[in-house]
């Protein structure tokens, strides 16, 4: 496709350091940013590929979505276009931007750093029907397994990228229903959450409260990057239902419980694979 590592190296050596200290500044005064770009990126690229499609505003672009509503970190894109523009008129993609910035975003919440090739050309064509492509928080594991790779990804690219909810919160809306109305048992509790973490989650989203309140998605670390939100996954602490049942499904776990580094299992690193995931994700 043509991206490669350090293609701004001649027309704009500076593209990279400037996306950085813009990401830096911005966490400085709000730390949600970092999980809103990572989220906002793997958008982008879910939908037509990693061309900015996601930053095109309208009525009908993929922005006015469902899936997209609470998306956050627009406005560190636009500042660090506003500086490019000044250093290097015309040169630096916003979905380069995009990219660069998911990647400072994982570096600031102690995630891995990897190279991000560069040289992305923005797109013209936003919307807001394409977004049927990105994968649901009820959806079965054959559904999301599908989703990515018909994006070129593969299982264990589900399984890592996933893993990039060890950072950001979630509204309690998209997952209350599995504390007080979830249909297929009695007491209306998902059977897959441990009962001992119910109450807690329950306090935190208390019935018919406020579905905008958030929570984070890796109640052990929701502002570092590690692998605790796998952790949660083997003690049914996931909060998302999509998530917890990459438990449930015998090729996802067995996934998991790599990336934790369960003896007798051939071992990932995740914060290896989650660069090399996301590289993959352009591709
Ligand atoms: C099966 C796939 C996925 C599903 C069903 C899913 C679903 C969701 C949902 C429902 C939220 C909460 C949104 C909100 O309350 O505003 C969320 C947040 C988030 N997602 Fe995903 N997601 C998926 C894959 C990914 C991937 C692959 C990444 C990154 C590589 C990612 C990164 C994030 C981040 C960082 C947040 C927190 C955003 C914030 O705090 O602002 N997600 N996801
Ligand atoms: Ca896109
Ligand atoms: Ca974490």
């Amino acid at each position: 496709k043509g991206t490669r590592v350090g293609f701004y190296s001649r027309t704009c050596p500076r593209a990279e350091s400037i996306v950085r200290s813009i990401v830096q500044s911005h966490f400085r005064s709000n730390p949600s940013i970092a999980p809103g770009l990572l989220r906002m990126h793997f958008h982008d690229c879910f939908v037509r590929g990693c061309d900015a499609s996601i930053l095109i505003a309208g009525p009908s672009t993929e922005r006015t979505a469902l899936p997209n509503l609470n998306l956050r970190g627009f406005e560190v894109i636009d500042d660090a276009k506003t500086q490019l523009e000044a250093a290097c008129p015309g040169v630096v993609s916003c979905a380069d931007i995009l990219a660069l910035a998911a990647r400072d975003a994982v570096v600031l919440t102690n995630g891995p750093s990897w190279q991000v090739p560069t040289g992305r050309r923005d797109g013209r064509i936003s919307l807001a029907s394409d977004t049927t492509a990105l994968p649901g928080f009820t959806e079965s594991i054959e559904a999301q397994k599908k989703k990515f790779i018909d994006r070129g990804l593969s299982v264990q690219d589900l399984v890592t990228l996933v893993g990039g909810h060890t950072i950001g919160t979630t509204a309690c809306q998209f997952f209350s229903y599995r504390l007080y109305n979830f249909n297929t048992t009695g007491n209306g509790v998902d059977p897959s959450i441990n009962p001992a973490f119910i109450s807690r989650v329950q306090a935190l989203c208390p019935k018919n409260g406020d579905g905008t309140r958030r929570i984070g998605l890796d109640n052990g670390s929701p502002n570092r990057f590690d692998t605790s939100f796998f952790t949660n996954l083997r003690n049914g602490r996931g909060i998302l239902e999509s998530h917890q049942k990459l438990w449930t499904d015998a090729s996802t776990k067995a996934l998991v419980q790599r990336l934790l580094g369960v003896r007798g299992l051939q071992a990932l690193n995740f914060n290896v694979e989650f660069g090399r995931s996301m590289v993959k994700l352009d591709e």
